[in-house]
Formats: C-alpha cells, sequence, structure tokens
C-alpha cells in the first residue's frame, strides 16, 4: 500500500464520471464531499497487499494516527487514489481494505470520510505546507518504511 498524506484546511471532491464498469455504488449525497482541518490520506492499494489484508489495514491505520497526532489532525479523509503505484490490487480487494481503515479510524475516535471508489472526481486541496503536511507511508505485509 502506498499513502500520500496532505495536511490541509480543507479537501473537496466531486463525482464526475464512472471508472470502473461497477463502482461503489453511492447516494446522491456521496456525490460530493468535503472536509475542512483534515489530514488527506490518498491510498493506493497493490497488489501483494492481497496477501495479508488485515496486516496491511492494522499498519495503515497506526501510520495515520501517527501522523495524525503529530500534526493534531482529528478529521481524515481517505481517498482511493489509483495512481501512487504501478502494483495495483484489484478493485474488490482494494475496496475491502479501504472501508476496513475507514471503520478502524472511526473506531479509533477520529471523524472520517471515505471518498467513493471507481470514479473520477474533481478534488480541491489546500495544503498547510508545515514540515510534516506532506508525507508518504509504503506499507507491505511484514514491513513498513518512512519516507
Ligand atoms: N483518481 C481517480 C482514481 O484513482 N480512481 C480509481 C479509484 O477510485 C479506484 N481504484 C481501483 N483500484 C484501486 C486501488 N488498487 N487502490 C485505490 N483505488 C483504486 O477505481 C478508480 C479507477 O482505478
Amino acid at each position: 500500500m502506498r499513502m500520500l498524506l496532505i495536511h490541509s484546511d480543507y479537501l473537496e471532491y466531486e463525482v464526475k464520471d464512472k471508472a470502473l464498469k461497477k463502482p461503489e455504488e453511492i447516494s446522491e449525497e456521496q456525490k460530493k464531499g468535503r472536509l475542512d482541518e483534515v489530514l488527506a490520506v490518498f491510498v493506493s492499494v497493490e497488489k501483494v497487499d492481497e496477501q495479508n489484508p488485515e496486516e496491511v489495514v492494522e499498519k495503515a491505520v497506526a501510520e495515520i494516527k501517527d501522523v495524525a497526532s503529530q500534526v493534531k489532525a482529528q478529521n481524515i479523509f481517505v481517498y482511493p487514489f489509483a495512481h501512487l503505484s504501478s502494483e495495483l490490487a484489484s478493485p474488490d480487494a482494494a475496496l475491502k481494505i479501504l472501508k476496513a481503515v475507514e471503520e478502524k479510524l472511526k473506531e479509533e475516535g477520529f471523524n472520517v470520510k471515505r471518498a467513493p471508489f471507481g470514479y473520477y472526481k474533481a478534488f480541491k486541496l489546500s495544503c498547510k505546507g508545515h514540515p510534516l503536511a506532506e508525507l508518504s507511508r509504503t506499507i507491505v505485509p511484514g514491513e513498513v518504511k518512512k519516507e
């Protein structure tokens, strides 16, 4: 799994078109979304993650929690983003893992939104620009690499 974490004044998105034959079913309300004072987490789920999804979810949540506490962010936006890796997991596996990350972060007490899966989306992001505002993490079953 590859994650790009951007501490932002806001992230907002608007669904445009389907990017998969069968994207995630969403309500009218989910076609647009916004969070302010947010840690935006752009996530590419990778093929290797399918070997141990539970471990990858656990490690991803631990890394996100760690960064969120460093930048003092309570709001987290989990954003499916198929552009951080050339070894992508299948859409089914990726969606399951992203939903699990979202649920665990909610259980940890964060205010979490997840952008819809399987769509092209317009988005606006306002990076805060401080030294910890732009971070990346690579997680594979068995290890975690930090930038
Ligand atoms: N920018 C727009 C976009 O990325 N759209 C992506 C994601 O929403 C989602 N997606 C499919 N596979 C994956 C994956 N392995 N990891 C994350 N998202 C995925 O499906 C779309 C087409 O690849």
